[in-house]
């Protein structure tokens, strides 16, 4: 993608987007609801044309001043959020459908084979309706590889699953989308989806990517405060620089590269703050306490802030409400940004 840009009227869906996707790996599109994921795809695929910039696919513009290849044309897989299969078709046909340019055997043979692939071989001959939603999406998956494209282009595919199939979808469709080797580009609005499947993550807000790697690059040295929420839950501490530190209720933390009297929201990570005895650290005491599982999430109020901030302790470690504990900041789940970037 060179500098892709989309306008509907006087919205800016796409503002100059550049991306690079290497062969065979996966790519996620993260971001919140209306920042131009789908449309970008769309794009891809060919539904939708560019209003400026070009798309190219191993070097070949597909999209752009120059040339518009049809979506058919362009090697690309699509899954998207409102999979449909057709109801009147069988399975087969249904997988068969994009097969269209080989014969009828072939077609049916290749179709077989996709259903194959994901594990649903022996329901060709049946209609859609007798299959569970995760044996649709299995469906739509094997509609996608069926013509063996260089790019497979995925919209939120596992959205209309629950959490627990979720996770066995997208293990196996990760597994499928590897052995085919082809590219994939995959839309979600959930960062935790994103680090699992993407090789690769690109970071979108308002039309424009923010930051493109790797899920580790991005949490640990995020671009912004906005890729830092969007990948750690934190506490928000204003502060103002002094000598290169900048001090908080919490203690006080480097901030280099920040002039003297500059204003910064030091961010730390809720799962950065260490438990202490009382009297060893900064006082707090533990205004609520919340079990999630194999963590706790504890409410702490701290002399000096506003308001009380969160901690993620390991489940065994809670205190009980009300106790006064001491609190310590793991200074690497310390982030510093401007404030003015809020
Ligand atoms: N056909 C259209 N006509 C007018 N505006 C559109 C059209 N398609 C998208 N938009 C606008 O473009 C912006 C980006 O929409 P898009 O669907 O790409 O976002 P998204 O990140 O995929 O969001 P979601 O996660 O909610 O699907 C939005 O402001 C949307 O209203």
């Amino acid at each position: 993608m060179d500098g892709v840009s989309r306008r509907y009227d006087q919205n800016l869906a796409l503002d100059d987007v550049s991306l690079e996707v290497e062969p065979g790996t996966i790519l996620c599109l993260l971001g919140p609801s209306g920042c131009g994921k789908t449309t970008l795809l769309r794009i891809i695929a060919g539904v939708e044309a560019p209003s400026g910039g070009a798309v190219l696919i191993d070097g070949e513009e597909v999209a752009g001043p120059n040339r518009f290849v049809p979506p058919e044309k362009r090697g690309v897989g699509l899954m998207f959020q409102d999979f449909a299969l057709f109801p009147h078709l069988t399975i087969l046909d249904n997988v068969a459908f994009g097969l269209r340019s080989l014969t009828k055997p072939q077609a049916r043979a290749e179709a077989q084979a996709a259903l194959e692939r994901v594990g649903l071989g022996q329901y060709g001959h049946d209609y859609p309706h007798i299959l569970s939603g995760g044996q649709q999406q299995r469906v739509a998956l094997a509609r996608a590889i069926a013509p063996r494209p260089g790019v497979v282009l995925m919209d939120e595919p596992f959205s209309g699953l629950d959490a627990q199939l979720r996770e066995s979808m997208r293990e196996e469709t990760l597994a499928i989308v590897r052995e085919s080797r082809a590219t994939c580009i995959v839309v979600t609005h959930d960062p935790e989806e994103a680090m699992r499947m993407g090789d690769v993550i690109a970071l979108m807000r308002g039309g424009r990517v923010v930051q493109t790697g790797p899920a580790p690059e991005l949490y640990r040295t995020p671009k912004d405060i906005f890729a830092a929420r969007t990948f750690s839950d934190l506490n928000e501490l204003p502060a103002r620089v002094e000598g290169g530190r900048a001090a908080t209720a919490l203690g006080s933390f480097a901030a280099s590269g920040f002039a003297d009297g500059t204003e910064v929201i030091v961010c730390v990570r809720q799962g950065g703050l260490r438990l202490l005895n009382p009297g060893e650290g900064t006082l707090g005491r533990v205004l609520d306490t919340r079990f999630l599982g194999d963590v706790g999430l504890l409410e702490i109020a701290v002399d000096g802030l506003d308001g009380p901030i969160l901690a993620r302790v390991r489940e065994a470690d809670m205190p009980a409400r009300g106790a006064e504990i001491g609190v310590s900041v793991d200074e690497s789940a310390v982030l510093v940004f401007p404030a003015h970037d809020d």
